[in-house]
């Protein structure tokens, strides 16, 4: 096992599917995957891995935040030799643009996180989804005309109670959909280890119409955006 997932080498697939809530992780495991078996409880962070349409697909629980994500994501890769890494999380929408439960892919996300800043000694980083991963789930979901997807810019927040909320204005004049709080970190992470990531979020909360989903619903009822990860993750070249 490593230092915080509870896998032996062999038992993590090259797929993973990657939700901040490790109780969606285990409804996404009971719900879309075949022969699904637990391999880690590792501190409540849920881990399995089953079978889709036949290929072995594993759903890991991350936590909120760019650190603890981190920590999964670095173990996943360096410890699992993850290969993919698809984010399935919930996000806050910015513009009426977007609605509730609309699905936002992620093409790159903004941060007010300091992790870029200290990597690259205050350079700017652009940190991108994986090209083949994002035109194979935007292919899925135009096969998908119930529900309504977005690709663009997304923002990856420290904070879910941002202290200053009227610095989101400029990021979405510049065409930011919605807020989360991982995909920053992940796409830099895939970056760095030459591994592929893509963050596909569906929309939990509206922060301009103040419209929100229940815990239950954030939980268990975000199927669309799953069947578009699960498909993307296979068919992606
Ligand atoms: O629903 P998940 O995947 O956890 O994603 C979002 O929800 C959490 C905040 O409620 C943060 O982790 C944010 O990124
Ligand atoms: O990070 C998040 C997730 C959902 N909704 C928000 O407002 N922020």
């Amino acid at each position: 096992m490593s230092t915080h997932i509870g896998a032996s080498p062999g038992q993590v697939a090259p797929t993973v599917l990657f939700p901040g809530d490790p109780l969606r992780a285990k409804w996404i495991a009971e719900t879309f995957l075949d022969d699904a078996t637990c391999y880690s409880e590792v501190r409540g962070m849920y881990g399995y891995t089953g079978t889709w349409n036949g290929t072995p697909v594993s759903v890991q629980g991350s936590g909120m935040g760019q650190p603890s994500m981190a920590i999964y994501a670095n173990e996943l890769f360096k410890d699992y030799d993850v290969a993919s890494i698809i984010r399935v999380g919930s996000c806050g929408a910015l513009t009426e643009k977007v609605a509730i439960r609309d699905v936002v892919i992620a093409s790159g996300a903004c941060t007010d996180s300091a992790k870029n800043t200290h990597r690259f000694g205050g350079y700017d980083y652009a940190p991108v989804a994986d090209f083949g991963l994002l035109r194979a789930a935007y292919d899925a979901a135009s096969e998908m005309p119930e529900v309504t997807t977005h690709v663009g810019l997304i923002f990856s927040s420290d904070s879910f109670y941002s202290p200053r909320p009227e610095l989101m204005k400029a990021q979405v004049d510049h065409g930011v959909l919605a807020v989360e709080m991982e995909a920053s970190a992940l796409y830099t992470l895939a970056a760095q280890y030459g591994r592929r990531a893509l963050a596909i979020c569906t929309v939990s909360d509206h922060i301009v119409t103040g419209e929100e989903t229940t815990s239950q619903e954030r939980e268990q009822t975000f199927a669309a955006m799953i069947e578009i990860a699960l498909r993307a993750a296979l068919t992606a070249a």
